[in-house]
């Protein structure tokens, strides 16, 4: 299970900055090993801060092994013939690192392992980074010899994710009274890309709009709704509307009902819980607006089923159409980083 992760102390805080920092792949900054550690001690006390304000840590490591430990679970019963199924997550950024995961799998001698990213909407700098890091440890060997890889890449239209935010979405409109409720605006939320990273032709923009529109139909489009973007860094242009923006201008234009919905991150992190809910939820009041908040899917039973069927298909289906999705196998038409390229031929080819 591949994801970002986050720091589950708030001392854990500057490592896990610095390892973002460090990442080429998400961050190209020039002098990358000298720059990542000064940015990362600079920027530390401000994320301190809203670990601290959301309880003292990101909940992400707990909720990602309670999905697994479900997904494996019901896995066991769905497709007895590939069972035990075994739940290992590897984060790009904080513990459990890559590194320290494939050591675990080779001490167990596995000799089948599905990279499964937790990023429901395939971008370059998400799960193409934690990939690019997997590729780089396999092919060193560190998950032993005879392993054999296959990929699960992207599932932001996949039914079960797609029942599992409706169902989240509905609790939260049920919090408006009966007669305005159809009067409410979804707000679909999702974390900013760089423009630079758009404009090479990452998908994760096309994506996340995908996840929306099936959301959409499966509320019957009941309601109005747009799709903004959060939590934005750095001076460079990023992809908008600014979520915050957004929830201003709704209150300009007279909107007083708003249920804010995090769509490209499965559990709680400082973006719902710090942004969404601390800060936007609290300006949005001051402009007149009543904000609730889709709860993230966390440990939604719906969810972990949808983990499982999704993982349960996918090693039927590599037995016919080999170990990556067709889509996988293209680049973005702008990239110019050689470790894609090399690190899809080497998922395509089972992990060898
Ligand atoms: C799936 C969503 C995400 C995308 C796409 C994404 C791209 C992206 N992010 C940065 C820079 C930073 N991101 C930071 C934190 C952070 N990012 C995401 C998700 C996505 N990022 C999350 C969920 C989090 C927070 C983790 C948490 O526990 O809440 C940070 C560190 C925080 C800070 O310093 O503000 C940076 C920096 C870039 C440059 C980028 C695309 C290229
Ligand atoms: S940046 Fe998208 S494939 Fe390299
Ligand atoms: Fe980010």
């Amino acid at each position: 299970m591949l994801n970002m992760g986050g720091p589950s102390t708030v001392a854990e805080t500057h490592d896990f900055l610095k390892n973002l920092f460090l990442d080429g792949d998400l961050i190209p900054l020039p002098f990358q090993r000298f720059l990542a550690p000064w940015i990362a001690k600079r920027r530390t006390p401000q994320i301190e801060q809203q670990y601290t304000d959301i309880g003292g840590g990101s909940p992400i490591l707990r909720y990602t092994q309670i999905q697994g430990e479900g997904m494996v679970k019901l896995m066991d019963e769905l497709s007895p013939e590939t069972a035990p199924h075994k739940a290992y997550v590897a984060f790009r950024y904080a513990k459990p690192l890559t590194e320290e995961t494939a050591r675990q799998m080779k001490a167990d001698g596995v000799t089948r392992a599905v990279a499964f990213t937790q990023y429901p909407q395939y971008s370059c700098s998400t799960t193409g980074s934690s990939l690019n890091e997997l590729y780089r440890r396999g092919k060193a060997g560190e998950f032993g010899k005879d392993i054999e890889w296959s990929v699960i890449d992207r599932w932001g239209t996949h039914p079960g994710f797609i029942e599992a935010v409706a169902q989240n979405i509905e609790a939260a409109l049920a919090k408006f009274p009966e007669s305005t409720r159809s009067e409410t605006v979804l707000l679909f939320s999702a974390h900013s890309l760089p423009m630079s990273v758009v404009n090479r032709g990452d998908p994760y923009v096309l994506e996340v709009s995908a996840s929306v529109s099936a959301v959409m139909d499966r509320l019957g489009h009941s309601n109005p709704y747009r799709l903004v973007w959060q939590s934005q860094v750095g001076p460079s242009a990023w992809m908008g509307m600014q979520t915050g923006e957004a929830l201003k201008g709704l209150a300009r234009l007279g909107k007083k009902q708003v249920v804010l919905i995090p769509i490209a991150f499965t559990s709680d992190h400082i973006e719902t819980l710090y942004e969404l809910d601390l800060e936007y939820a609290k300006e949005a009041r001051e402009h007149g607006i009543e904000v609730h908040r889709a709860a993230s899917l966390n440990d939604s039973p719906v969810f972990i089923r949808a983990l499982a069927d999704i993982a349960t298909a996918h090693l039927q289906q590599t037995r016919k159409v080999g170990p990556t999705s067709i889509q996988m196998g293209l680049r973005c038409p702008g990239c110019t980083n050689a470790t894609c390229g090399a690190q899809k031929t080497w998922f395509a080819r089972g992990g060898r």
